[in-house]
């Protein structure tokens, strides 16, 4: 695939924060090109640099140095962002706050409910529509982040650390939550991850350690499915 199909394309960008002697470089100039389809995982243990690689991917952050472009995109709206611990307005409820990107975006009320509430049933949480955040757990409430971004239908996914906090059982829901998202709409899904069983249910990973992005291993989806079933 040429550059030109990429979604998003990362070209030795880094990322150093602060400056002289406290300066700390985030991300070493990273390469990676993200493209449709793709269900990718950076795995790397805490502080290694995942999040601040995603906030480069996601334009949260500038480069540095290097470059990061939206070759694919017809702007940052087609990103759609799930972070650990997501955090829904605690004012509204569930199908409000799934409904929130795309009310933002200047959809009628109606329309943005109507898609929210598919979305909710696409990720098993239509039963949580009318409870507000402070009625559902962190299992469910990461659900409802996957069926937020699922609504928005992005080109590309970014979650970042979306099961960090999470047990393995409900991680690996919140994981299916995510990739029905990404197969239901053909966006790209990137996922940050310390947890190798995370990552194994991914069909391309590449690793993080102290800012560097170094290597990578693809399997096929079917051995991905298998390998990240639970035993
Ligand atoms: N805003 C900031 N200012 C200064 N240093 C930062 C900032 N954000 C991140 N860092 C530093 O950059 C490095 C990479 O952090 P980053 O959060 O990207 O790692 P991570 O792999 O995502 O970690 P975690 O899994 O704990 O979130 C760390 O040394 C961190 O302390």
């Amino acid at each position: 695939m040429s550059p030109a199909d990429a979604l998003i394309d990362c070209q030795d960008a880094a990322l150093t924060f602060g400056r002289g002697p406290n300066a700390v470089v985030a991300v070493h100039g990273a390469g990676l090109r993200i493209h449709a389809g793709d269900r990718l995982a950076i795995v790397g243990p805490s502080g290694s640099g995942k999040s601040s690689l995603l906030h480069l991917l996601a334009g949260l952050e500038q480069p540095t140095s290097g470059t990061v472009t939206w070759p694919g995109l017809s702007g940052l709206r087609d990103i759609g962002l799930v972070f650990q611990g997501d955090s829904l307005i605690p004012a509204l409820d569930v199908v409000e706050n799934t409904a929130l990107t795309l009310v933002l975006d200047g959809v009628p009320e109606g329309r943005a409910r109507e898609a929210a509430l598919g979305a909710l049933a696409v990720v098993g949480a239509a039963d949580l529509a009318d409870r507000l955040p402070e009625e559902i757990s962190g299992g469910q409430a990461q659900r409802v982040a996957a069926a937020r971004v699922l609504a928005q239908a992005p080109r590309v996914i970014l979650a970042d650390e979306p099961t960090g906090r999470l047990d393995h059982a409900t991680g690996s829901r919140v994981l299916d939550a995510l990739l029905t998202a990404a197969n239901e709409t053909g966006a790209a899904l990137v996922v940050t991850t310390h947890d190798p069983a995370v990552a194994a249910r991914l069909t391309e990973r590449h690793t993080m350690r102290d800012g560097r992005l170094t290597s990578a291993d693809s399997v096929d989806a079917d051995t991905a499915h298998r390998l990240g079933e639970p035993s």
